[in-house]
């Protein structure tokens, strides 16, 4: 596998040449597509009527239907939720591919799950930020990039790794870091993070963290302040100086409760519950699961969704944040 690359080892005059349908303009896509037209890409948008299609147009990107960015591109990004890629892919995306163009994605489901069967006659790559779609975009225009995979699945015109490099430097990827991966390593490694630790493992500790301390009769707001809102804060130090950094910067006694009550509430316990989240990943079962949902028309997700979105952590959550203008806006109120 090749090594971490930067900006400096990626030569990206072909690309440039060529046009780059970004197909979707939600939290990926908007930062793909923006990033690339500003790194000097030729970038045309594919979409359906409706808000997205209205938020490409405002922001000055070309926007065209689905069918008529494939046909007008050479590497076709598809940033559409996972779960509707398939179909759109059959109906959309396929009929218009061209012997030579490139098909890529953000994330390697739909691939490596064998949902999207590409023509031999086309070179598919991955190139995944490793970060929200709109941190992609912020972290771009505060002159930095996320951090990126990339991975090569079929190469047709044997320019595959050439196109998925330009392409990463494109997004600012290649401002931080672009490392070669598979899409098995990629599509896997990804469902584990985002289910045990990032999102599913941060937000049930943050809950319990909360609940535990508002049934102890504590308020809730000082369990908002610690609980969620300094999360930030501490995974800002995380992030700039790991776990050396973030210790350095709290007090002792922090560091030697972090030392002897950590591993009370991750223990082994916790991690053989991970390994069979990943055994679930890797033998297909929550791949399986995902799209059964999606089939019976997310009859589980959205009943959790409205629950989740009425937890008192939430409620408390958003009265505090309106009261704190430097806090950022959420994305969804752009
Ligand atoms: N979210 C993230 O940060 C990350 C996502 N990824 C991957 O990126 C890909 C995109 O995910 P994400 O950006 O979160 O998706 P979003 O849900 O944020 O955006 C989906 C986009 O697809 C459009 N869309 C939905 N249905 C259709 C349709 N029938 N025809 C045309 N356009 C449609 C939506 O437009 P409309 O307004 O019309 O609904 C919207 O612009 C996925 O493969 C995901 O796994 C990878 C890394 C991180
Ligand atoms: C941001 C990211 O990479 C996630 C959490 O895996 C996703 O949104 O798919």
């Amino acid at each position: 596998m090749t090594t971490v690359l930067y900006n400096h080892q990626i030569e990206d005059q072909a690309l440039k040449a060529e046009k780059i349908a970004i197909i979707g303009y939600g939290s990926q896509g908007h930062a793909h597509a923006l990033n690339l037209k500003e790194s000097g890409f030729d970038v045309v948008v594919g979409l359906r009527k409706g808000k997205s299609w209205d938020k490409a147009e405002k922001d000055g990107v070309d926007v065209t239907t689905v069918p008529e960015a494939v046909k007008q591109a050479k590497v076709v990004m598809v940033l559409l939720p996972d779960e509707y890629q398939p179909k759109i892919y059959e109906e959309q995306i396929a009929p218009h591919l061209e012997a030579g163009d490139a098909l890529a994605f953000a994330h390697g489901f739909n691939i490596h799950f064998s949902q999207i069967q590409p023509p031999d006659n086309v070179d598919v790559f991955l190139v995944a930020p490793k970060g929200p779609g709109h941190l992609v975009r912020r972290t771009y225009e505060d002159g930095a990039g996320v951090p990126a995979l990339f991975g090569i699945y079929q190469d047709a015109t044997g320019k595959a790794t050439e196109t998925a490099l330009a392409y990463a430097k494109g997004v600012g990827a290649g401002r931080a870091g672009i490392l070669e991966t598979s899409f098995q390593e990629e599509t896997e490694t990804d469902l584990f993070g985002e289910q045990a630790v990032l999102c599913g493992g941060v937000t049930s500790l943050i809950k319990a963290g909360f609940e535990t301390l508002t049934e102890a009769g504590y308020q809730p707001e000082v369990a908002y302040f610690e609980c969620m809102h300094e999360m930030k804060l501490i995974v800002d130090l995380l992030y700039e100086g790991g776990l050396e950094g973030m210790r350095y910067s709290i007090s002792d006694t922090a560091q030697w409760g972090d030392f002897v009550s950590g591993p009370r509430v991750v223990d082994a316990d916790t991690k053989a519950r991970m390994k069979d989240i990943l055994s679930d990943i890797q033998t297909g079962r929550f791949a399986h699961g995902w799209i059964l949902e999606n089939q019976a028309n997310r009859p589980q997700f959205n009943a959790i969704n409205t629950r989740e979105n009425q937890h008192e952590i939430e409620v408390v959550g958003r009265k505090l944040r309106e009261l704190m203008p430097f806090v950022k806006k959420p994305v969804n109120t752009k």
